[in-house]
């Protein structure tokens, strides 16, 4: 068990009272890292981005990663760049994280939900978010900050008021151990 998740004890009157544990995720790390866990099933070679809408009440209602749309074999369609033709490049295929979170939703709709993801929306995630009714994004990487196509979809954030932030991650790292789990830990006789 790390050390952090030990649950903090507190002696009151020579009684030792179990405080909540401690170490846990709060609810931002928690979206986001569930934006990046499914970017890995992504099978992009260049990029894998993850996202994930949640609700008012901080319940998921939708996660997606970047893939080829359904029925477009991952092994048949190009998953290359820089190709002579562009119908040879994963371009013209490709859908997006957010595209497909919002598309993957199991709620009626997304309006006033928020997404996290791991990359800045572009241009034509962005129009799918404002459409959908999203509120606020939250990224982790603006690296392509300096491109026209997310230049445009901060132009339209802003012109139909949706709410972006960049999200700073309090850990480098969240392990998921599957060996983790310590039940002596969890027994509510402890
Ligand atoms: N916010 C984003 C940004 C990019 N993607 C996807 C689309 C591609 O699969 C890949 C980016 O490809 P690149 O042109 O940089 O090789 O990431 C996304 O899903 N969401
Ligand atoms: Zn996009």
């Amino acid at each position: 068990m790390d050390l952090a998740d030990k649950a903090a004890n507190l002696c009151v009157n020579g009684v030792t009272v179990q405080k909540k544990r401690e170490g846990y995720l709060d609810w931002k790390e928690y979206f986001m890292a569930t934006a990046f866990l499914a970017a890995k099933r992504s099978k992009d070679p260049s990029y894998q981005v993850g996202a994930c809408v949640v609700n008012k009440e901080n319940k998921i209602v939708g996660v997606g990663y970047n893939g080829m749309p359904t029925g477009c074999s991952d092994d048949e369609f190009p998953w290359g760049k820089n190709t002579p033709s562009p119908l040879d490049s994963k371009f013209l295929y490709v859908c997006h994280a957010e595209m497909n979170a919002i598309l993957n939703r199991n709620s009626a709709d997304v309006k006033n939900c928020t997404i996290y993801v791991g990359l800045f929306p572009c241009n034509e995630c962005a129009k799918i978010i404002i459409q959908s009714g999203i509120t606020e994004v939250v990224y982790l990487s603006d690296e392509n900050a300096h491109k026209p196509t997310y230049i445009a979809s901060k132009k339209m954030f802003d012109a139909a008021g949706v709410k972006y932030w960049q999200f700073k991650p309090k850990n480098e790292k969240i392990v998921i151990n599957f060996t983790g789990i310590d039940w002596e830990s969890m027994s509510p006789s402890k």
